[in-house]
């Protein structure tokens, strides 16, 4: 039976967004048995600075840390790309339930978060240039798993009690996302997209093997987010996440055995 569709979803976006069905789009099921071992693949270097931890904000999608990106305090470099992209923000996306929620899915499992650090190649003069650009953007996927708390996500998950609404922001400063991610740096890759408006394809997907723990009480403290402004009937903030979309023909590389 229907749900009364509030946001138009995925399934609505190719009217306004005709590149919904190009060539490059993201997310994709991962299918570790196709992906192809290519030792030219560098390790990733990933130097985050806390300091430039910004600000919080619910932009009506998701919640996104936001860093300072004026110099190369906070960079990614190594792995598949060249040259050095700069860390802008980190955000979430999640379901209503925990079998469901990620984006990127392994042999068809889903996961019920994964949390996006996307990063702009600084050969561009800032981010809004590189979205635009085939080699402009690198996003690093790093999957939640279901098990005990996690307490590197916590600072995170207490700042949502501010900005449980569309358009609340507050201050968060002082973190290191590099604390957000597993032990091993193994990485599936491939060129794709936005996952949401405007899809530009413009990503150089990095996607971590290994996932970072959740428990089934922070889930439910990313459930607790709106979608709708303060004044508006509430809309619970879950299940904003795209479906897998169509390989046509990519290669997906792993940078391990
Ligand atoms: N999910 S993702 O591919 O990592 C990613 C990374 C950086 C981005 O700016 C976006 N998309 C984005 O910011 N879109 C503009 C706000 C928005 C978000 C969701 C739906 C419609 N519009 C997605
Ligand atoms: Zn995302």
């Amino acid at each position: 039976w229907r749900t009364v569709k509030r946001h138009p979803g995925p399934e609505k976006w190719a009217e306004s967004f005709p590149i919904a069905n190009g060539p490059r789009q993201s997310p994709i099921d991962i299918v570790p048995t196709q992906a192809q071992h290519d030792h030219s693949l560098k390790h990733l270097k990933l130097k985050y600075d806390p300091a430039t931890a910004k600000g919080i904000l619910n932009n009506g999608h998701s919640f996104q840390v936001d860093f300072v990106d004026d110099d190369n305090s906070s960079t990614l470099a190594g792995g598949p790309i060249s040259g050095i992209y700069r860390l802008r923000q980190f955000h979430f996306h999640w379901g209503s339930s925990d079998d469901k929620g990620s984006e990127h899915t392994i042999a068809g499992t889903k996961f019920p978060c994964e949390l996006h650090l996307v990063h702009w190649n600084t050969k561009y003069p800032n981010f809004g240039e590189a979205a635009s650009k085939p080699d402009g953007l690198a996003v690093v996927g790093v999957f939640l798993k279901i098990g005990s708390a996690n307490p590197r996500l916590q600072k995170v998950l207490d700042a949502l009690d501010d900005i449980r609404s569309k358009g609340r922001q507050t201050t968060f400063s002082n973190f290191d996302p590099k604390t957000l991610l597993p032990a091993s740096l193994d990485y599936w890759t491939y060129e794709g997209s936005l996952t949401t408006p405007p899809l530009l394809e413009s990503v150089t997907w990095i996607v971590l093997k290994d996932p970072i723990s959740v428990s089934p009480a922070q889930m439910a403290k990313f459930r607790s987010l709106l979608f709708t402004s303060e004044g508006e009937a509430p809309c619970c903030m879950v299940d904003n996440y795209r479906p897998p979309q169509p390989l046509k023909g990519r290669k997906v590389r792993a940078s391990f055995k």
